[in-house]
């Protein structure tokens, strides 16, 4: 019988467990990979990045390819993630911006007024050369690996460009937020040109599915969400709607939120380790899968103890139409990466479909 040969890098990821979890049809087995499963907590990381500054190894293909392949060779995980950050494409429109090791992204000249915003310009796929090159290289090397891209969402981004950095209350976001509404659409706006942009640069080169990162977005209401950033992350994700791969939607402490991110156009929510898979299933309906929720401090508790928690998240998840097993949020830099690799056998052990 003459069979087709593939002709893309998603052909080839078309039938892994962690695409069809998010689509929510039947896996071998529950998929699983680590936020910031690349980084620190890595010492062939800490090897390759020595004297390189964060944002200058994001641009450069084959440190990418490298760094993103390294948790994948070495914890057995479904999917890479794409080494890159989310402030990487706000610097490639010219934003004046670090990241400073310890402390997180620092823009040296805040946005809050009118003129702020009207030196932000939109994001075409020529900004972005190295990412293109990047994606390209690494999926051709993972093959039948899932590469997930990814993108920071509207309100996170504009969380650390309005306040300068990173924030614990956001109160000059929210400030501007409720002070100038106007303002406020406007320069949400553009930052899901921005992300949806990125996005689709990613999966166009070969992604097999994006994340929109929304990881401060649990600092607000349900009525400041809908009201001030629900339309701006579904803008965002839509950049991607004629793509065929799948959307995940993650945010820290977004209990509250996780119908409303559903709603914003995702395929799967990812679930923070303050809620249970079930309660969130319950909270979501059939129509979305998840993806979560072993609490990253859990990484430093004994075996026995770890090992309850991780099997009790895996029968949980059984209950959902589809699930991703993760963390709830990234991976420490402290933990001890064997505890990783221990982590994603056990998972695939306890789940396996007879
Ligand atoms: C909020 C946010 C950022 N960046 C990101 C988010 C959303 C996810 C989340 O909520 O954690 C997303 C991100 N940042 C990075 C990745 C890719 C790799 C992966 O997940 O494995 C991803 C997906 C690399 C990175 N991004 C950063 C590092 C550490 C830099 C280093 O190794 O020197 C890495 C590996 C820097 C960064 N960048 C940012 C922070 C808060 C920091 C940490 C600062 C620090 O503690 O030093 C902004």
């Amino acid at each position: 019988m003459p069979t087709t040969a593939p002709t893309t890098p998603r052909d080839l990821t078309r039938d892994s467990d962690l695409v069809r979890a998010a689509r929510r049809q039947d896996v071998g087995r529950t998929p699983v990979w680590f936020m910031r499963q690349a980084g620190r907590s890595l010492p062939e990381y800490r090897a390759v990045r020595e004297g390189i500054p964060m944002l200058e190894s994001c641009m450069r293909p084959e440190l990418v390819t490298e760094i993103t392949l390294q948790p994948v060779r070495r914890h057995g995980v479904d999917a890479a993630i794409f080494f890159s950050d989310i402030v990487v494409p706000l610097k490639a429109v010219g934003v004046d911006l670090d990241i400073v090791p310890g402390v997180g992204p620092v823009v040296a000249a805040p946005v809050r007024t009118r003129a702020d915003l009207d030196r932000l310009p939109e994001l075409t796929p020529d900004h972005v050369p190295y990412i293109t090159d990047a994606v390209e290289q690494l999926t051709r090397e993972l093959g039948p690996t899932p590469l997930i891209g990814f993108a920071g969402a509207p309100f996170t981004l504009a969380s650390y460009l309005v306040e300068g950095g990173p924030s614990k209350n956001h109160e000059r976001t929210k400030a501007l937020m409720h002070g100038d509404p106007e303002l406020w659409a406007d320069l949400c706006a553009r930052l899901a040109q921005i992300s949806g942009a990125f996005l689709r640069v990613q999966a166009s080169a070969g992604a097999s599915a994006v994340q929109l990162f929304d990881s401060w977005v649990g600092a607000l209401s349900r009525a400041d969400y809908v009201a001030h950033v629900q339309r701006h992350s579904a803008a965002a994700l839509a950049a991607v709607d004629d793509l065929d791969v799948p959307r995940i939607h993650f945010g820290v402490g977004t209990g509250e939120l996780l119908d409303l991110m559903g709603e914003a156009g995702a395929d799967v929510v990812g679930v923070d380790f303050r809620v249970s898979l079930s309660d969130a299933t319950r909270r979501l309906g059939p129509s979305y899968a998840v993806q979560g929720n072993l609490d990253p401090a859990l990484l430093f508790a004994p075996w026995p103890a770890l090992e309850r928690r991780v099997r009790e998240i895996v029968e949980e998840g059984r209950q959902a139409p589809g699930h991703i097993f993760n963390l709830g949020h990234g991976v420490l830099p402290d933990v001890d990466p064997d505890v990783l690799t221990r982590v994603t056998a056990l998972v695939h052990e306890c789940s396996t479909r007879s």
